[in-house]
C-alpha cells in the first residue's frame, strides 16, 4: 500500500481511483492517515491537511461513485440495513483481491485486523466479558452479541462456518458499512458526536446507481480530523431532523458491540433491570462531560429515572465490578495468553483483556454518575 514519508498508509491509491470517475471527487485538503503521523499507536483516519486550506460548511468532503461502493447491487434500498447479498458481494472482491475492480479499496480493506468486536473474541473473552456482565444483567445485553455471526450470518444468510473470507467479510460490515453499503474513504472516519467536533453529515444513494455523498456540517480547519457518527440522531441528540438523512439508535454498549470501542462522551446507556419484557423496567440517560468543569452530568430520558429497586441493583453492581477489578492481577496472570496463537477455551488475547476493562470503566463510570445524580435528585425533593 501508498505510503508517506513515514511509513503510514496514505490512500493516495483510493484517492487517485475515485477522482479518475467522472462522478468522483475528494476535497483538495483531504488527508489520509494516523491521528499523530508516524506515530502506530495512533487511530488511522480522515484529517484536514496541516498545511491544506479548510473545509468550508456545506463543501463536498468525498462524493463516491455507484461502481466504487461495494453494495447488494440492484436489491438495494436505501431504508434496508442489512443485506446477506452485500456480505456476499464483498467476500467475493476480498476474494479476487488484486483483481478486483475495486482493487485499491479491498486492499486496504485486507490490512484491517479482525477480532476486535466482542462477538469475535475467543471463548475466554466472551466468557470473561460475560462474567464482567454480571451473566446477563449489564449491557450489552448477550442476545445483541454473543452469537450475532451465527445467528445473523450462519442462519439467516446461509453463510459457511468454515470459509475465513466470509467471516472476516461479515466482521468488516460490522464495524464500516453505512447500511449495507461498504463506502470508500467515508469508511475511514472515525466516530464522535462531541457536537464540537462531529464535523458532518453523508447522504446516501437513493436508489442503485447514486452517488454517496459526504459533507462538511461545519468549518474544518487545517489539521482538524473529520469525523462522522455512527449513532447519529440517537436518543442523546439534539439535533435538526434535516440533519438524519443517515442515523442510527445504537447506545453506548451497542458501539462496543458493533465496533469494538468505547465512544467518549456523550454517551447514551439503558439499563433493564430484568429480563421480563412485561414490566417496563428500563432506566435510562444521557452523560456528557461538562467543558468548563469536566464534571460528568447525567440527563434522564423521561419517565425513565431508577426506582428505589433501582438504585440498590446499581450498588450491588458497582460493588460487583469493583471486587472484580481487586482481583485483576491474578485473573491477568490466570486468563492472558502469552501469544495470540494460544488464545482460545482458557486464554484470551491481550486485547481482548484490554478491551473488556476499558468497558468495564466505562460501566463503572456510567452507573456511578447515575447513582450520584439520582441520590441528588431525591435530595431536591426532599
Ligand atoms: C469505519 S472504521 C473508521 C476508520 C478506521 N479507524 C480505519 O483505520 O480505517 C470504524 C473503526 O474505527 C475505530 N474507531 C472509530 N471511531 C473511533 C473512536 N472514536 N475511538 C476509537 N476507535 C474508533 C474502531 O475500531 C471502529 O471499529
Amino acid at each position: 500500500l501508498p505510503t508517506d514519508e513515514h511509513g503510514d498508509y496514505n490512500g493516495i491509491d483510493l484517492i487517485e481511483w475515485i477522482t479518475s470517475h467522472p462522478d468522483g471527487m475528494i476535497h483538495e485538503s483531504i488527508r489520509i492517515g494516523r491521528e499523530r503521523p508516524g506515530d502506530p499507536t495512533s487511530i488511522n483516519g480522515l484529517f484536514v491537511k496541516a498545511d491544506g486550506k479548510p473545509i468550508e460548511k456545506g463543501e463536498t468532503i468525498a462524493q463516491i461513485p455507484w461502481d466504487h461502493i461495494i453494495s447488494p447491487g440492484n436489491a438495494y434500498r436505501n431504508y434496508k440495513f442489512t443485506s446477506c447479498k452485500a456480505i456476499y458481494n464483498l467476500a467475493k472482491e476480498l476474494r479476487r483481491g488484486e483483481t478486483s475492480s475495486k482493487a485499491p479499496y479491498v486492499k486496504y480493506l485486507l490490512t484491517q485486523s479482525s477480532g476486535t468486536m466482542p462477538g469475535e473474541f475467543s471463548k475466554a473473552g466472551k466468557k470473561f466479558l460475560t462474567k464482567m456482565l454480571g451473566g446477563d444483567d449489564l449491557p450489552p445485553y448477550e442476545e445483541t452479541w454473543k452469537d450475532d455471526y451465527e445467528r445473523m450470518w450462519l442462519d439467516q444468510c446461509a453463510g459457511d462456518e468454515s470459509d475465513e473470507v466470509e467471516r472476516f467479510a461479515y466482521w468488516l460490515t460490522s464495524s464500516r458499512d453505512e447500511d449495507t453499503l461498504m463506502v470508500p474513504i467515508y469508511d475511514m472516519a472515525n466516530h464522535s458526536n462531541d457536537s464540537t467536533k462531529l464535523n458532518t453529515l453523508s447522504y446516501k444513494p437513493r436508489e442503485a446507481g447514486d452517488v454517496f455523498r459526504f459533507v462538511a456540517s461545519m468549518r474544518i480547519e487545517p489539521g482538524a480530523q473529520v469525523y462522522n457518527s455512527y449513532n447519529r440522531c440517537g436518543s442523546c441528540a439534539d439535533v435538526d431532523h434535516d440533519e438524519c438523512e443517515t442515523f442510527s439508535f445504537y447506545k453506548t454498549p451497542d458501539l462496543f458491540v458493533h465496533f469494538g470501542f468505547v465512544e467518549d462522551y456523550p454517551q447514551s446507556w439503558e439499563f433493564d433491570r430484568t429480563d421480563d419484557q412485561t414490566v417496563d423496567e428500563e432506566f435510562e440517560f444521557c452523560l456528557e462531560k461538562d467543558d468548563k468543569t469536566g464534571e460528568l452530568v447525567v440527563t434522564w430520558e423521561e419517565d425513565a429515572m431508577p426506582d428505589d429497586e433501582d438504585i440498590a441493583w446499581v450498588k450491588e453492581h458497582i460493588n460487583r465490578l469493583g471486587v472484580l477489578e481487586k482481583d485483576k492481577e491474578r485473573l491477568e496472570e490466570n486468563l492472558v495468553a502469552k501469544s495470540n496463537d494460544d488464545a482460545g477455551a482458557k486464554l484470551m488475547t491481550r486485547a481482548e483483556w484490554d478491551s473488556i476493562w476499558t468497558y468495564h470503566r466505562a460501566l463503572t463510570t456510567a452507573l456511578n454518575a447515575a447513582l450520584q445524580s439520582s441520590d441528588a435528585s431525591r435530595s431536591d425533593e426532599l
